[in-house]
């Protein structure tokens, strides 16, 4: 069984090109989008929802099946045709310039697989079950949407604020992790979402100090 690592990209403006245009290559363009990659889809025929991104101009359709110096300008490829041997193609075409390639069909043999995603906002959680059971990955995913809401939108704008000013003004590596370890506890976010503490760097050191103490006290 391989090992995997797990890690966040930046695909803005980076080109990914996806092969095949049903459910499965809709769904990673899908995903591509959200990144702002400049997804290129290449498929004799595709979805109605990646026909409108293509009209929308959002994605690039070639409308017509894989040729082999598809893979060359990109940063990514998926391959996610109905044709397993197609998809290995592409795949080992990408291996041979060095691109990490997806394979829909069979996750062990590409080089990445694609995880089950959450976003709320700044906070990306993902689930993978490397291969073994896709709807356990996408089961967990739906389980954390309820214990991390909407709320957390919100919370991560704060906390970045909140963690620029404590970087700031507590010069002191020890405390600085003890207080921004107490500003996320779900009290914690409670408050910065209820209280207007922003304009007062001051005030806002000194609750986090008392929260602090209050849990070193517990
Ligand atoms: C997470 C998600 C991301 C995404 O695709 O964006 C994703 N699959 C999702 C859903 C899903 N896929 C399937 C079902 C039906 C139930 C089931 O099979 O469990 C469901 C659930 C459902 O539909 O409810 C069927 C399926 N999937 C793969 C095969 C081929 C095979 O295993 O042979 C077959 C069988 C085809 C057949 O039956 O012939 C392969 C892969 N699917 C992966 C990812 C990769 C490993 C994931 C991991 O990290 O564990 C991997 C290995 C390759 C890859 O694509 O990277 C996305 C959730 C999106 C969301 O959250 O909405
Ligand atoms: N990874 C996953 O999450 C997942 C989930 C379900 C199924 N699958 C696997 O992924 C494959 C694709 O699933 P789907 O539901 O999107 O299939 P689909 O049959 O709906 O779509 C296949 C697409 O591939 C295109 N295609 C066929 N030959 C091509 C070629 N030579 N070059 C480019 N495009 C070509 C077709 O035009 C079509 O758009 C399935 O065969 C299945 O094995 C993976």
């Amino acid at each position: 069984m391989a090992e995997w690592y797990p890690l966040l990209l930046k695909l803005e403006g980076k080109t990914c090109v996806v092969f095949g245009g049903g459910p499965v290559a809709e769904r990673k363009a899908g995903g591509l989008l959200q990144a702002n990659a400049d997804v290129r889809i290449v498929s004799p025929r595709i979805t109605v929802t990646l026909r409108e991104w293509a009209d929308a101009g959002r994605l690039h359709w070639e409308e017509r099946e894989a040729e082999d110096g598809d893979v060359d300008d990109a940063v990514l490829v998926f391959a996610a045709t109905n044709r397993p041997e197609i998809n290995r193609r592409m795949c080992e075409l990408a291996r041979r310039r060095a691109i990490p390639a997806n394979i829909a069909d069979e996750g062990e043999e590409g080089d990445f697989l694609v995880p089950a995603v959450l976003r709320r906002g700044g906070l990306v959680l993902t689930a993978s079950a490397t291969g073994a059971s896709p709807a356990l990955a996408t089961r967990i995913i739906d389980e954390l949407a309820v214990r991390y809401g909407q709320e957390y939108n919100e919370n991560i704008e704060v906390l970045k604020i909140i963690r620029s000013i404590v970087k700031a003004e507590v010069p002191d590596p020890a405390e600085r992790r003890e207080l921004l370890q107490a500003a996320v506890t779900d009290e914690a976010l409670s408050e910065w979402r209820s209280t207007s503490w922003q304009n007062d760097k001051s005030r806002l050191v000194a609750r986090l100090r008392q929260r602090a103490n209050d849990r070193r006290d517990r």
